[in-house]
């Protein structure tokens, strides 16, 4: 393929937004294309292969391009050129380009020292599969074994993943309207429709019309875990944008009650639009600005969800910028605003009531630790159901944790 140099240029552009900004990838690639309304589907595909392919193997592209830290543009531009060189070896097992185009930025870029560089990064894992130390010293402590097929299906392309909202349509319908070709049902996720074929889905008539939300298969199966029926009260207490209260709000077929919380109001006000696309009516928002109005809601409610704030590291399929931006010190801070979240939080499940606690981690000191320290403390008011996990490497989904509780006493 022939390299276009503005292209080339935009997407070095981007890394350093990424990388020396320290600004979000995804945000970054929307503006980009955004701004840039005359490139062409090709044009649009090669920035979010590249960016996103950049920055998932962003530490084994350094190692082979010999470049410690990347400060300078000098340095971004010899990173997309040898990411030119080992992408097609790398992801697609094809042979490589022989050489790139003779422009002045690639001069410094000798092939054959990168592929020996290449190959020999692929020894170590914490290289291979690009990867803070930090990151893989803890996986391999937490998961053992397992943490070797985890973090390889961690760098794999997510696939774009719909969930049906049944308050407006059905399954087959919105399969017919996207063709039974590129949306295909997922086994064990009765309303996921999974794509073929990229598509910008939130420009299509029927994404605007609240038919579906883009839902990963995993994250799915978590509001049906709360097992509801119709008429119950329901709390989503870290409800963010209301991914998953859209979808109990679906379950509870509009009957009921769910007050989404959080405490970030820009999220909530993203989840009220929603809410109107999706045809919601049972759904009301609450920001949560102090203790009390926590301890107002004390055994108020019959099902309690709590999708805490989390290290994220079961989604970096979807979010592989973000490996690089964690820090331990989060990882520490955040599994305390976890237990506290699951401490205060659970006193507004009536008696007799259940809570899910979840995460988007696949590590079991943010999951099933948290939950095992709050039954320690709760045994005599509390009993523990079950946990299920989804995970990379099993179902091809995102990691998600979901443990199951109900509060004693009727
Ligand atoms: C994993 S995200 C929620 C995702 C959301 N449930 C969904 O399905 O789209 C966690 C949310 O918890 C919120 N959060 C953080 N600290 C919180 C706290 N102390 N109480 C309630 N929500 C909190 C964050 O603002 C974030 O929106």
């Amino acid at each position: 393929m022939k390299l276009h140099k503005g292209l080339v240029a935009a997407s070095v552009e981007a890394l350093q937004d990424i990388f020396i900004k320290n600004r979000q990838a995804d945000r970054v690639v929307e503006q980009l294309l955004k701004s840039n309304k005359k490139w062409g589907a090709r044009d649009r595909a090669f920035i979010a292969e590249n960016v996103y392919g950049i920055v998932r193997w962003w530490r084994l592209v350094k190692y082979a391009a010999q470049i410690d830290k990347a400060v300078e543009s000098d340095d971004f531009w010899r990173i997309m050129g040898v990411w030119q060189l080992i992408r097609p070896v790398h992801l697609d097992g094809l042979e490589a380009p022989d050489s790139l185009p003779e422009w002045p930025e690639f001069v410094p870029i000798n092939a054959e020292i990168v592929f020996e560089r290449y190959r020999e990064g692929l020894n170590t894992r914490k290289i291979a599969q690009s990867i803070p130390d930090w990151i893989d010293e803890t996986g391999a402590a937490e998961l053992g074994a397992a943490w070797d097929a985890e973090l390889a299906a961690l760098n794999h392309t997510a696939p774009v993943v719909l969930r049906v909202n049944t308050l407006k349509t059905d399954v087959s319908t919105v399969r017919e309207l996207l063709g039974a070709d590129i949306a295909e049902p997922v086994p064990s996720v009765p309303e996921a429709l999974v794509l073929k074929k990229r598509l910008n889905v939130s420009g299509l008539d029927s994404f605007k019309s609240g038919f579906f939300e883009v839902q990963d298969a995993g994250s799915q199966w978590i509001a049906p875990y709360l097992d509801i029926r119709e008429g119950m009260s329901v709390i989503d207490a870290c409800a963010g944008a209301g991914g998953k209260s859209l979808h109990l709000a679906a379950l509870l077929g509009n009957t009921g009650s769910i007050l989404a919380m959080d405490i970030e109001h820009h999220k909530l006000q993203e989840l009220e639009r929603r809410a109107a696309r999706n045809g919601v009516t049972n759904l009301s928002t609450m920001l949560i600005n102090s203790d009390k109005i926590i301890e107002n809601l004390a055994e108020t409610t019959d099902r309690l969800l709590l999708d805490v704030p989390c290290s994220g590291l079961g989604v970096l399929r979807r979010n592989p910028d973000s490996k690089w931006k964690l820090k331990p010190e989060f990882l520490d801070k955040i599994r305390k605003v976890q237990a506290q979240i699951l401490e205060n939080y659970s006193k507004m499940v009536k008696k007799g009531g259940k809570m899910v606690y979840a995460t988007c981690s696949i590590l079991p000191s943010e999951s099933e630790e948290q939950v095992r320290s709050f039954m320690k403390r709760h045994q005599a008011d509390w009993n523990f159901v079950s946990e299920h996990r989804s995970s990379p490497a099993r179902d091809g989904f995102d990691g998600f944790y979901m443990a199951l509780l109900e509060r004693k006493g009727a």
